[in-house]
């Protein structure tokens, strides 16, 4: 059995002259939360347009379920939220659900369920205009779960809220996801998005920039180095590492350098660094956070 539940092959959607979307091909497998990443303006929107049968594709194929996007029992099988639900502000939560519920030929215990899985039961039967943005999303994402789809695509689920609406978000996909639910969705933000995403597309500029996994995106572990005379202790970190190393200054104006931290006998390095006379004022092992390496991948483009 196919394990991806969607997947693209270089898909694109030109507007005129520009390519909006430009030969994008990802997967999403069965069970994954998938986070689709760019900056803004770099096309997320439009690939998940494209994958709901919203916006016809110029070129290439996609495919959701196995099926034509768009194609009545693809879109069955898939809960949306993209670009904010349009609920009724002078119903309550609940009723909104109903509404939508009954469209769907789906009863009231749906609706009932769906509230309960977004822990807004106990604000359900509250004035949808009276809710906060954060518990306006957590609606909308009970309106995409709604017939219990194998699939959720969110489009910016946490766009715009506040730092406790968006722990709310994290958590709700966070318990989706454990319950097996698989889950498309796009981001800016990559700091919040790296805690619970299984893996990461990431586009810029409509193309593809990488997909992959997050540890795998952050690649090698970096050492850094601080320590004095500097340039004593950069001829010895040259000698402790395949790479080479690199000296800038940190966020706080030290001068620090680094180096891949790949295969580096760390107390070997620092008796050498003590040998030679250097002093060491720290080392350490980290991983590039996800926002410097998709700076790093921004900017070349
Ligand atoms: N209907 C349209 N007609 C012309 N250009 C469009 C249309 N829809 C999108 N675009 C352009 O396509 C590009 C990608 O837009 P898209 O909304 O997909 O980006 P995004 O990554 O979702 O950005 P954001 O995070 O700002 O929503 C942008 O340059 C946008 O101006």
């Amino acid at each position: 059995m196919d394990d991806n539940i969607v997947s693209t092959d270089r898909l694109t959607k030109r507007y005129g002259d520009h390519p909006a979307v430009d030969q994008v091909s990802l997967s999403v497998r069965r069970g994954e939360v998938y986070g689709f990443l760019g900056p803004n303006g770099a096309g997320k929107t439009t690939t998940l347009r494209m994958l709901l049968g919203l916006v016809r594709p110029t070129g290439g194929t996609a495919s959701v379920h196995g099926l034509a996007p768009g194609s009545p029992d693809a879109l069955r099988r898939t809960g949306s939220l993209i670009e904010g639900p349009g609920f009724f502000p002078y119903l309550s939560g609940l009723e909104n659900l109903r509404v939508i519920a009954r469209y769907r030929g789906l009863g009231r215990r749906d609706a009932d369920e769906a509230l309960e899985r977004v822990e807004l039961t106990s604000r359900g039967s509250d004035r949808f205009r009276t809710y906060s943005l954060g518990m306006k999303q957590r609606l909308g994402v009970a309106a995409a779960l709604l017939g219990r789809p194998d699939l959720l695509i969110l489009d910016e689920p946490t766009n715009g809220l506040d730092p406790a609406g968006m722990a709310s978000m994290r958590s709700l996909i966070q318990s989706l996801s454990d319950d097996g639910q698989t889950v498309l969705l796009s981001s800016h933000l990559l700091a919040e998005v790296q805690q619970f995403c299984h893996r990461v597309g990431v586009i810029v500029g409509g193309k593809m920039a990488y997909e992959g996994t997050v540890s795998e995106l952050r690649g090698s572990r970096v050492l850094r180095l601080h320590a004095d005379p500097i340039d004593r202790a950069m001829r010895v970190l040259k000698g402790a590492t395949a790479s080479g190393a690199d000296l800038a200054d940190d966020e706080d104006g030290r001068p620090t350098l680094t180096a891949d931290a790949r295969g580096v006998d760390i107390p070997a390095l620092i008796r050498e660094l003590v040998a030679e006379d250097v002093d060491v004022h720290s080392v350490s092992v980290n991983e590039r956070s996800l926002e410097e390496v998709f700076l790093t991948m921004t900017e070349a483009k």
